[in-house]
């Protein structure tokens, strides 16, 4: 990888401290709030419309398929509160998804021009103002129905999706093209070290306090969030400019990023790389709906302390990807660093959907060890294929899709469990590992087809490497 001749925010005047505050904490704080409040509304509802229906049996989330110790896994009133519980969270999800494509489009080009903190704010203030609308629920014992209220709310200023899109902005404006892989890389870590904190430590505090404490740490981490962007970060956006917030503007520049004339082969790998990203990020979703299902029953038979070491071993791959990416890099292209982050998912995948004992199901997360390193390679590409002034735009359209990877995971996952349970229970994840060929040679056949350097497309890169 050679070095770009105009390096997008890489000019550190002489006498810049190196230890500025920059944008992980916001990240991890973000994702702490968010992973803290995901499975405590799940099991809020549980707890709150089976109590509603007359049901008083634990809510272990999700009923054992398999039965284990067979405790009344078939009890038709259990059933119906299931039925219920993942109705909600379809609606939930749901309207925050379409609010949120809403919402993240128009704020990520926006913060192009008036700069990455305030759609740092703005999310993480909506993120507030949710669990304190869960809390007045949770207290007054209102409709569950206001929870809607509360996602469409946060959904508007933009939901966590806005902080992944801004975070990962502010990185691609703050790093030199060499350095971005890695840096995204870390960003990422944290994500996944906020996730495993927070589900371990939040199911055991529920364990001992019921949801209402919680629920108050989620408001705090939420508020803290927007008060350190607000009073810390420094800006990002080097030429910031005021600009009207709506205005269909913001949308056409984010099609104009896929359709724009003269760039065709950027255009290209632009979409090329999304798909890869797209297939990669819901199997990646899509076997963590199931992981605990599958544990759960036979012939796995996990008690919770299993599914929580099961959980940090899932999300200790964020950080074992992270140190193998740099070992990688020392010796490797980016892309080949990611080829080799897909086949340890694919064999970890293999290995999990064959899993019959924990010894081997514990061998299958290992595998898994460098499964994270493919997506920061394809978000670092995705980053140097569009101009310095399109990165909040290409970040929002990237959460967009992260969004819908989330909700054909859940739809396909959930379907295809139940339906393949009677002839291979692991199904689902040897499926998700046959998938995951699809990026892996759509990653490799694009570096094979672009010989040429990555920065080839850009106006200042000389005439004779430029495409065509
Ligand atoms: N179906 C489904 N299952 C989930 O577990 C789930 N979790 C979240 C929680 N939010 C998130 C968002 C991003 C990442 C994440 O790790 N993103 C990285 C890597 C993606 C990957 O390779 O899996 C990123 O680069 O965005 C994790 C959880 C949202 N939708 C879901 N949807």
């Amino acid at each position: 990888m050679a070095e770009s001749p105009a390096v997008a925010g890489d000019q550190p005047g002489p006498l810049e401290p190196r230890c500025r505050p920059t944008v992980e904490p916001v990240l991890f704080l973000g994702t702490a709030a968010l992973s803290l409040q995901a499975p405590l509304c799940t099991q809020y509802l549980w707890d709150r419309l089976g109590a509603e229906l007359g049901y008083n049996g634990t809510s272990h989330g999700s009923g054992s398929p398999g039965g284990c110790g067979g405790n009344g896994s078939g009890d038709p009133l259990q059933q119906e509160v299931e039925t219920l519980v993942s109705h909600w969270n379809l609606y939930l999800n749901l309207a925050g998804f379409f609010v949120g494509l809403f919402s993240v489009t128009l704020f990520g080009p926006w913060s192009d021009s008036v700069g990455r903190r305030p759609v740092l704010i703005l999310p993480a203030v909506g993120m507030a103002l949710q669990a304190g609308i869960y809390l007045l629920v949770m207290y007054l014992r209102l409709h569950v129905g206001y929870f809607l209220l509360g996602r469409i709310l946060c959904g508007l200023l933009g939901d966590y999706n806005l902080i992944l899109a801004g975070c990962f902005a502010y990185v691609a404006d703050i790093s030199d093209r060499r350095s971005r892989t890695f840096r995204v890389a870390i960003l990422e870590a944290c994500l996944g070290l906020a996730g495993m904190l927070a589900s371990i430590g939040g199911g055991q505090w529920r364990k001992a306090q019921g949801y209402i404490d919680p629920f108050w740490l989620v408001f705090a981490v939420s508020l803290a969030t927007a008060l350190y962007v607000a009073f810390c970060l420094p800006e990002s956006v080097k030429e910031k400019k005021p600009a009207p917030l709506l205005t269909l503007r913001h949308y056409i520049s984010i099609y104009r990023l896929y359709t724009q004339p003269g760039h065709q082969k950027a255009r290209q790998k632009l979409a090329l790389y999304s798909l890869a990203f797209f297939l990669l990020v819901a199997i990646h979703f899509g076997a963590r709906d199931i992981y605990v299902l599958y544990e759960l029953s036979s012939p796995l038979c996990w008690a919770s302390d299993l599914i929580g070491y099961g959980s940090a071993a899932m999300y200790m791959a964020y950080l074992s990807s992270l140190a193998g990416l740099r070992a990688l890099q020392l010796c490797l292209a980016d892309t080949w660093v990611a080829e080799l982050g897909l086949l340890s998912n694919v064999v970890g995948l293999v290995v999990i959907s064959l899993a019959a004992t924990t010894p081997l199901m514990f061998t299958g997360y290992g595998l898994l060890f460098l499964s994270m390193a493919a997506t920061p390679v394809i978000r670092s590409k995705l980053s140097k294929l569009v101009d310095e002034t399109e990165q909040g735009a290409l970040f929002a359209s990237v959460a967009c899709v992260e969004g819908l990877c989330s909700l054909v995971a859940t739809g396909v996952f959930n379907s295809l469990y139940p339906a393949s349970l009677h002839f291979m229970k692991g199904f689902p994840f040897l499926f998700g590992a046959i998938v995951l060929l699809i990026p892996a040679a759509l990653i490799g056949w694009v570096e094979i087809w672009d010989s040429t350097p990555e920065y080839a497309h850009f106006p200042e890169t000389p005439a004779h490497v430029q495409e065509g």
